[in-house]
């Protein structure tokens, strides 16, 4: 749904419930995590704001950490292949052109997604705006498929706070 960017003061004025509604999915399918966050406003600056969202998720159990990883779509996925993915899941793969890779790319990324998968229990997450093109995507999995869970995890963690920033960021308007 397209809304007004919200000011800092705007932002500010939003009842918890409110600011609830409005940031429930910054972290993918968790509203938890605005839940936390809508009993700190106000906030004095955007970046605050943000800074607020990264701690709660840095301070989470490993067991909500791996769950916050499984929400995860895969990347040029079913869900995407059946239109299913969240509004934002949709424009961040979309902008990476996911949604439009030749048969071979496609292949080789579900396969490096499987095997990923299988290694570690939950799904390769990246911050795909930020890695930009299918290039960079493929060679991520690739190379993080060698590391052990316990810094895939971290890493993962570390992604969802960047998808997290840039979500919050889409919201508001900075200037
Ligand atoms: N699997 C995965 O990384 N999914 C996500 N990444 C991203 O930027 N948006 C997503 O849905």
């Amino acid at each position: 749904m397209m809304r007004s960017k919200l000011s800092l003061e705007q932002l500010n004025a939003l009842t918890p419930t409110e600011f609830h509604k409005v940031f429930e999915n910054v972290v993918e399918c968790w509203p938890e995590a605005a839940i936390f966050c809508s009993a700190m406003v106000p906030f004095k600056s955007f970046e605050a704001m943000i800074t607020i969202f990264e701690n709660y998720l840095q301070r989470l159990s490993i067991e909500n950490k791996l769950r916050i990883l499984r929400l995860h779509p895969d990347l040029a996925g079913k869900l995407l292949d059946t239109h299913q993915l969240t509004e934002e899941s949709s424009l961040e793969q979309a902008s990476a052109g996911l949604d439009k890779l030749t048969p071979q790319d496609k292949k080789r990324l579900t396969m490096l997604n499987k095997e990923y998968k299988e290694k570690f229990g939950f799904p390769f997450v990246v911050c795909v705006r930020e890695a930009s093109k299918f290039e960079a995507i493929l060679a991520g999995v690739t190379e993080r498929i060698n590391n052990n869970p316990e810094q895939e995890i971290e890493i993962g963690i570390g992604e969802v706070k960047k998808i997290c920033r840039l979500r919050i960021l889409e919201l508001v308007n900075k200037l």
